[in-house]
């Protein structure tokens, strides 16, 4: 018999719970999701329906009075729920990161964006300022910022929310971690935006190899980037498969109800090939800033 496919991360019974009115709320109500290295998995959902408080459990960013239990909670063999706070600072933005969705609140507003990039290389390479800045740079380059060195100067309200999102991306990416959550990571920007990040993000997806969990409640998107699909209500998973399953064959009335919801979702196609229409399209958005 072949050994099972070794598993990146593995969640099971994740219960996330805040305080309220009327007792316990649970957000997050026995979850069990597993991510391979280099999959994509989407996790979609109405709004209110668990999807952040999973991503931000797994995280390890639920603040207090917020609580967060699991029968396992493991990265690479590693217990997230049994780590020190330190462990996970060293684990996070280095081995996991998370790209947010209004990266205005994820960036620092008084420090340059060139700088918070910088900052990855300097805590997780231990390496000096300039090296650290002019490498934060090249990636201010790479994830399609004109005129990064400049730019890098730039604080984060100096720059557009498309660009914004860049720097996330490079923030994200710097250490080329296994796991990204990517959560509604283009909701904030208009259309033509959104399509150009997405591209941004499964480009360097690709030469990195990092397994995402993207987190949207965006059918039409699933079917362009998921290898599989975890469709999350009311803090439970109702049934997840790959793209061809959930979208041809649904078997939970939920999933049917929210695909019905999607105007134009007729087949999945290659993941990459209508996204890279658009691959080159960073030249329009020069035109925002
Ligand atoms: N810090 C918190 N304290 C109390 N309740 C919270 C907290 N964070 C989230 N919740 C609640 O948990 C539930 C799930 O929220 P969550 O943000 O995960 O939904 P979601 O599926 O990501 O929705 P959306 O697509 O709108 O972001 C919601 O009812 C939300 O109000």
């Amino acid at each position: 018999m072949n050994a099972p496919e070794p598993e990146l991360l593995v969640v099971r019974n994740l219960v996330t719970t805040f305080p309220s009115d009327k007792g316990e709320f649970r957000a997050v109500d026995g979850v069990d999701l597993s991510i391979r290295h280099g999959e994509v998995v989407c996790l979609v959902g109405e709004s209110g329906s668990g999807k952040s408080v999973t991503g931000f459990s797994i995280m390890g960013l639920i603040d207090k009075p917020g609580k967060v239990t699991a029968d396992t909670l493991s990265f690479d063999g590693l217990d997230l729920l049994g780590i020190s706070e330190a462990g996970f600072d060293r684990l996070r933005g280095r081995r996991i990161a998370m790209v947010f969705q209004e990266p205005m609140t994820a960036l620092n507003p008084g420090r340059t964006v060139g700088n918070q990039i910088a900052e990855v290389f300097r805590v997780h390479e231990r390496i000096g300022a300039r090296q650290a800045w002019e490498r934060a740079v090249e990636l201010m380059d790479q994830v399609g910022i004109r005129e990064a060195a400049k730019r890098a100067n730039a604080f984060p309200h100096e720059l557009s929310g498309g660009m914004r999102q860049r720097v996330m991306i490079a923030i994200a990416f710097a250490m080329k971690p296994d796991l990204i959550i990517a959560d509604e990571p283009t909701t904030a920007l208009d259309v033509t935006l959104q399509a150009q990040v997405l591209e941004l993000l499964f480009s360097i997806q690709a030469q990195t190899g990092s397994a995402v969990l993207f987190i949207t409640h965006d059918l039409g998107v699933v079917a362009e980037i998921a290898d599989r699909v975890v469709v999350m209500r009311q803090g439970a998973i109702v049934e997840q498969g790959d793209v061809e399953q959930i979208f041809f064959n649904p078997a939970d009335p939920y999933t049917r109800a929210l695909l019905a919801a999607v105007p134009d979702v007729d087949a999945p196609r290659d993941p990459r090939r209508r996204l890279s229409a658009v691959a080159h399209a960073d030249t329009m958005e020069a035109g925002h800033d």
